[in-house]
């Protein structure tokens, strides 16, 4: 599903009113009567109080809608006009005026007014500032916004939480509304989505309100969130005459004395997502821990002990894997320089593998083209230098990618898959899966994908879709705190056949 910008989602509203020949005010009334439904769906006549915050642009005409339909239906509700500024939208007012007619006599708030009464079992509908937000809330707004997050009720956002710009980082995150619940207009939002500025969102649904789908399929956006839609098309069946040669012979490098663990999760990984063949690489003190844990795996020693020390392979594997517990010494970097200047099929690097790139930057250049990076936070800031926000992180990532046409996994609650100028937004995964030995899964599972001819982008949006896919089954199991990196790995299986489940007939009727 396409992520789109503030300014593309105000085209599409444009293009909307002139092809469907509908004015502004339907769209608006469209809008918050799937508003309306989604909460009289879920309330249904309970009693209790709503607080209605509306600022005096278009959000805030979709939260007076909503208040005039919810009190139509009997609920009894309270509106609030934030008003923060004296140039009112044109659909504001007449929904103002509408409101009146129906008797109903909004408060109206400026910088001078008292802090309205919230208690937490109130719920608030925060129609303040929609996606028109374009600069820092005045003080008292944001004042108002700190009360209705220390007030405790449920807080349902109008599209977007108020103080949250679209496109940004917010000016200051104390005057951005903590939404319990965010109804979002047709599309989601990237911020939905970025460490920085998800924590805004606990949960949030789409409404669709019917906007232009022409202009919605043919506009390209910069960021695409990755669902079961998304990933299903990219799968790559398994043929019946085929055998294990049509999957190719992934090489798994890694490892170093007390860390060859790494490498067994990686190479199981590898085997478990499809990879006709798997061979392990590692230092001579991981031979027979590979060797006794993967029946499956063939291993290929370093001539040294405990560390690697130079890396040749006496066939040409299909895709290498590398950097797991490999660890930073001199000589396993040069061993992994002199890899990179010898390969040209692209690999997936990992781990200390980014972190000898970092300490080494003039290997850069000889990473194969369309490899794939799988760096944590930290190891990408080593790679990419800080930055002052995630947009910043996002903007630092696309140049990374393009300047040396590579793929960058940047791993979070959200993963984000970055090729150039675009981003792949993950939508599986949960918090079970910050555990130790996880992202090795994912290096051999991307590796696995590229092994059976999976491209290095689509292994890598694939991969990660169905590694979060894994975690979130084993977590439906054991819970958050006893998942573990092998538990990821023996659902590998149970997530292909979820991702390849056929939906559910609807129920036949009886005669
Ligand atoms: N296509 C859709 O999805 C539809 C969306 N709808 C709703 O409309 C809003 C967007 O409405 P809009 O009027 O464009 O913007 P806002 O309501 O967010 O803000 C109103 C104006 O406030 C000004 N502004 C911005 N930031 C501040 C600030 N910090 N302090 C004071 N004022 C601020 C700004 O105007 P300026 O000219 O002063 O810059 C805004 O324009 C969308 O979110 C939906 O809820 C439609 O109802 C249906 C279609
Ligand atoms: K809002």
């Amino acid at each position: 599903m396409k992520i789109f910008s503030a300014s593309q989602i105000q085209d599409a509203d444009k293009s909307t009113i002139q092809k469907q020949q509908i004015s502004s005010e339907e769209l608006m009334e469209r809008a918050a009567t799937k508003l309306f439904e989604w909460i009289h769906a879920r309330l249904r006549g309970t009693r209790v109080t709503l607080k209605l915050f509306c600022g005096i642009g278009n959000n805030g005409g979709d939260g007076l809608v909503l208040a005039r339909l919810l009190h139509e239906h009997g609920y009894t509700i309270q509106v609030y006009v934030v008003n923060f500024s004296e140039k009112r939208s044109k659909d504001f007012l007449l929904n103002l005026e509408r409101l009146k007619s129906a008797k109903l006599w909004p408060d109206f708030l400026n910088n001078e007014s008292e802090l309205p009464p919230i208690s937490p079992d109130d719920i608030v509908i925060d129609a303040i500032f929609g996606i028109g937000l374009n600069r820092a809330p005045n003080t008292w707004v944001g004042n108002l916004i700190m009360h209705i997050n220390n007030s405790r009720a449920f807080v349902l956002s109008v599209d977007i939480p108020s103080g949250l710009p679209t496109d940004k980082c917010p000016w200051n995150p104390d005057y951005a509304i903590r939404a319990s619940y965010v109804l979002t207009f047709q599309v989601p939002k990237l911020v939905f989505f970025l460490p920085e500025t998800g924590v805004f969102v606990n949960q949030w649904e789409l409404l669709d309100i019917g906007l232009d789908p022409e202009y919605l399929q043919t506009t390209e956006t910069e960021f695409e969130l990755i669902g079961r839609p998304e990933v299903l098309p990219l799968y790559r069946p398994r043929l019946k005459f085929s055998h294990k040669g049509n999957y190719g012979h992934a090489i798994i490098v890694g490892g170093s004395y007390g860390k060859i663990g790494a490498v067994q999760l990686a190479s199981d990984a590898c085997l478990s997502s499809g990879s006709g063949l798997v061979t392990a690489f590692v230092p001579l003190c991981g031979y027979q821990a590979i060797q006794t844990a993967l029946p499956e795996v063939m291993v290929l020693t370093d001539g040294g002990e405990k560390i690697i020390s130079k890396i040749s392979f006496p066939f040409e594997p299909t895709v290498v894997g590398i950097g797991m517990g490999i660890g930073v010494d001199k000589i396993t970097a040069n061993a992994f320089g002199a890899l990179l200047k010898s390969m040209e099929k692209p690999m997936v690097i990992d781990a200390d593998g980014l972190n000898i790139l970092a300490k080494h930057p003039k290997m850069l250049k000889d990473i194969p083209e369309l490899s794939v990076l799988t760096p944590h936070p930290k190891e990408l800031e080593r790679l990419v230098g800080n930055w002052s926000d995630d947009f910043e992180k996002l903007s630092k990532v696309k140049a990374f990618s393009t300047h040396y046409n590579v793929v960058v996994v940047i791993k979070g609650a959200h993963t984000i898959t970055v090729y150039k100028d675009k981003g792949f937004v993950n939508t599986t995964g949960n918090p079970g899966m910050a555990t130790a030995g996880s992202g090795d899964v994912l290096t051999g599972m991307i590796t696995g994908l590229m092994a059976q001819g999976y491209t290095s982008l689509h292994a890598a949006i694939f991969g990660v879709y169905l590694h979060g896919l894994a975690g979130d089954i084993g977590v439906s199991e054991m819970g958050y705190e006893a998942l573990k990196a092998s538990t990821i790995i023996s659902n590998i299986g149970n997530a292909f056949m979820e991702l390849l489940r056929q939906p559910e007939a609807e129920p036949q009727e009886e005669n």
